[in-house]
């Protein structure tokens, strides 16, 4: 990872709507810098800010909600600072596409999957008549639709939930994105669907050269296919480092709160872990880290100071003031110690 191979650069970004004459302050200052070819999970509770974040950088706003300030810099062009559909349009689908949750929101009940499907290849890849037909059979047969050339007729009610997926995928694909934002592309699918949803997007990456984010609240479902995890609080990007360091050696204690709620780290014959409280009205102005008034080891400067990004590796930073040359020694929870036990094995590999 260099800084040669940012694709696009979120500096700073606040998003706000508005709400019966109320404002909300969504996204509260978040950068992100994302590399070429990368897969990169947003995680975090709903609400946090995981949709609103990824919708700003395609124009996907609902309309009471706007770019207050910030910069989302992409090919040299601030895209924060577009203001009408017709700039929108340049970017969607052809640079940026989307997978939403519910395939069946995403395709037109009433067309066949092969006219849905060639649309975005006439679109996008300027390709007409036969020569589209095919294009649409081999992204069908690459998202692992068997017997495409049938298939290619039928409609949405004749596909199952996993299979209506893949067909939004190919329709995403057929565009050819530079980057694919999956928002929580299969929560509703059941595991072992989820699980070769996952698998496929994987090959589709290196096939079509994507980069991915992936959109989600469950950490575990990332595990295995993001190369570096994004933990999204009260719209903000409180840590983000590799997987590896997200999970065996997080620094905040609200990722901690993330990791000790898995089901895989439960300890045998103890209740699931649930975070207590709730996220911060975001009407209100949030004064220090967002996290501190859950958070049971959270000290005085907590509630007083946002923190900044203290660095633990070149590749994993985290807004906490835990980090801070100065403060306390605050020890995690058992769950996070064992896992810190595996980090220190790995890292003496
Ligand atoms: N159109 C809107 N008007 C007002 N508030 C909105 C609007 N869209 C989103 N929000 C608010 O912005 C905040 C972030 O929402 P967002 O949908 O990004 O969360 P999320 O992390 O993606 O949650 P989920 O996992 O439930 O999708 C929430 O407080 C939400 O209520």
């Amino acid at each position: 990872m260099n800084d040669s191979n940012v694709i696009l650069s979120v500096k700073d970004l606040v998003v706000k709507f508005n709400l019966r004459g109320n404002v909300l302050t969504a996204i509260r200052g978040a950068s992100l810098d994302l590399y070429e070819g990368e897969s990169l999970a947003i995680v975090g509770e709903s609400g946090s800010g995981k949709s609103v974040f990824t919708k700003a950088f395609m124009g996907l706003l609902d309309a009471n909600g706007w770019i207050e300030s910030g910069s989302i810099l992409y090919k040299g062009e601030d895209l924060a600072k577009y203001k009408r559909e017709d700039d929108w349009i340049k970017i969607r689908g052809k640079e940026f596409a989307m997978v939403f949750q519910e395939p069946m929101t995403s395709l037109n009940p009433l067309r066949s999957i092969g006219s849905q499907v060639e649309e975005a290849v006439t679109l996008h890849q300027r390709l007409r008549g036969d020569e589209a037909k095919q294009k649409v059979i081999e992204i069908l047969n690459d998202v692992g639709i068997v017997n495409p050339e049938k298939r290619y007729y039928q409609y949405p009610h004749e596909f199952s939930g996993g299979m209506r997926q893949r067909v939004v995928i190919a329709i995403a694909v057929a565009c050819n994105p530079k980057i694919l934002i999956c928002d929580e592309p299969t929560t509703a699918l059941d595991v072992t669907i989820q699980a070769q949803i996952l698998n496929l997007l994987k090959k589709l990456q290196k096939k079509y050269k994507l980069t991915i984010i992936y959109i989600t609240h469950d950490l575990g479902v990332v595990a295995n296919v993001a190369d570096r995890i994004a933990v999204m609080y009260a719209g903000d990007i409180i840590e983000i480092g590799t997987c590896e360091e997200v999970f065996y050696n997080a620094q905040h204690p609200y990722t901690w709160a993330l990791l000790s709620s898995l089901p895989q780290l439960g300890v045998k014959g103890e209740d699931l872990y649930s975070i207590k409280g709730t996220p911060p009205n975001l009407f209100n102005e949030i004064k220090g880290d967002a996290f501190a008034p859950r958070n049971e080891r959270a000290l005085k400067i907590d509630f007083v100071k946002r923190p900044p990004y203290f660095h633990v590796s070149p590749t994993h930073k985290a807004k906490t003031w835990l980090l801070h040359p100065k403060a306390p020694k605050v020890e995690p929870p058992e769950s996070i110690k064992f896992l810190r036990k595996k980090w220190q094995v790995m890292s003496n590999e």
